[in-house]
């Protein structure tokens, strides 16, 4: 049984990985006789994952973090320096490159930031963009204004505002969305597939047709990445 960690900037995500399945992780009680190799990826704040290296360490388990290559498998990365490239990024369009091969994608990660990445059907990754997530939008205007204010039970909406809590909210989300739709431009093929993933990825699917979330998409990353790795 593999262990599989996610580290973002909000929280760690872990999962387990048996005969093809994922598995819900409490990281409070692993069993560890069970897991044969822990994958990770780290974006965020590492002491949690630490702990968890270190319990790993004392069962003998082999532990791989995850890296950024300028190619694998067919893959190939836009940056010149790979290792600048957030690995929740490369390892979402790792899972969007084998899940829908010879597929131009754009792959949308919306977390606390959101990263929105450009896939060829060719393998080649055109590059992408890092916008603030929906929070950290709004938080930053509530924040640096003395007039801004939010409501925790006003929803993001593509409507005008016709409030202040509305115009923050709604602002966020269609700047998020016309980032999406700007991204679209860079890809030659019309039926590109628009993937979502993470804590907003699943509000932000619903406005677009024809897209998929999949909120195990940088975990399914992390597993196709440690066989690829393995291969290559
Ligand atoms: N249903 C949800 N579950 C988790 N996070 C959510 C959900 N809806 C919105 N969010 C927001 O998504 C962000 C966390 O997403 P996540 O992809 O886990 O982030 P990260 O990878 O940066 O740790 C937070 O801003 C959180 O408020
Ligand atoms: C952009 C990110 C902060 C997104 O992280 P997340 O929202 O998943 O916590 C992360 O992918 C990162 O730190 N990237 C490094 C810079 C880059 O990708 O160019
Ligand atoms: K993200």
């Amino acid at each position: 049984m593999r262990l599989l960690i996610d580290v973002g900037n909000t929280s760690l995500k872990a999962v387990l990985w048996e005969n093809g399945q994922i598995q819900p992780c409490d990281i409070n009680n692993i069993s560890w006789q069970q897991i044969t190799v822990v994958i990770y990826a780290c974006v965020g704040r590492s002491e949690l994952l630490k702990q968890l290296l270190a319990q790993a360490k004392t069962h003998n388990i082999d532990c791989f973090e995850a890296t950024v290559s300028s190619e694998l498998s067919g893959l190939r990365c836009a940056y010149q320096q790979v290792g600048n490239l957030g690995i929740d990024r490369w390892l979402a369009l790792i899972s969007g490159y084998t899940l829908y091969p010879n597929t131009a994608a754009i792959v949308v990660d919306a977390g606390t930031a959101t990263t929105i990445d450009v896939l060829n059907n060719d393998g080649q990754h055109l590059g992408g963009w890092i916008l603030p997530g929906l929070d950290l939008m709004t938080s930053s205007l509530t924040q640096n204004t003395q007039r801004v204010f939010d409501d925790a039970n006003t929803p993001f909406a593509n409507e005008l505002g016709k409030n202040t809590p509305n115009g923050l909210k709604n602002g966020a989300l269609v700047a998020t969305m016309g980032a999406i739709e700007q991204a679209r431009l860079h890809l030659k093929t019309k039926n590109s597939l628009l993937i979502f993933a993470g804590g907003y990825g699943q509000l932000l699917q619903g406005y677009f047709s024809q897209s998929i979330f999949d909120p195990m998409l940088v975990m399914k990353g992390l597993n196709y990445w440690y066989e690829l790795a393995k291969k290559s």
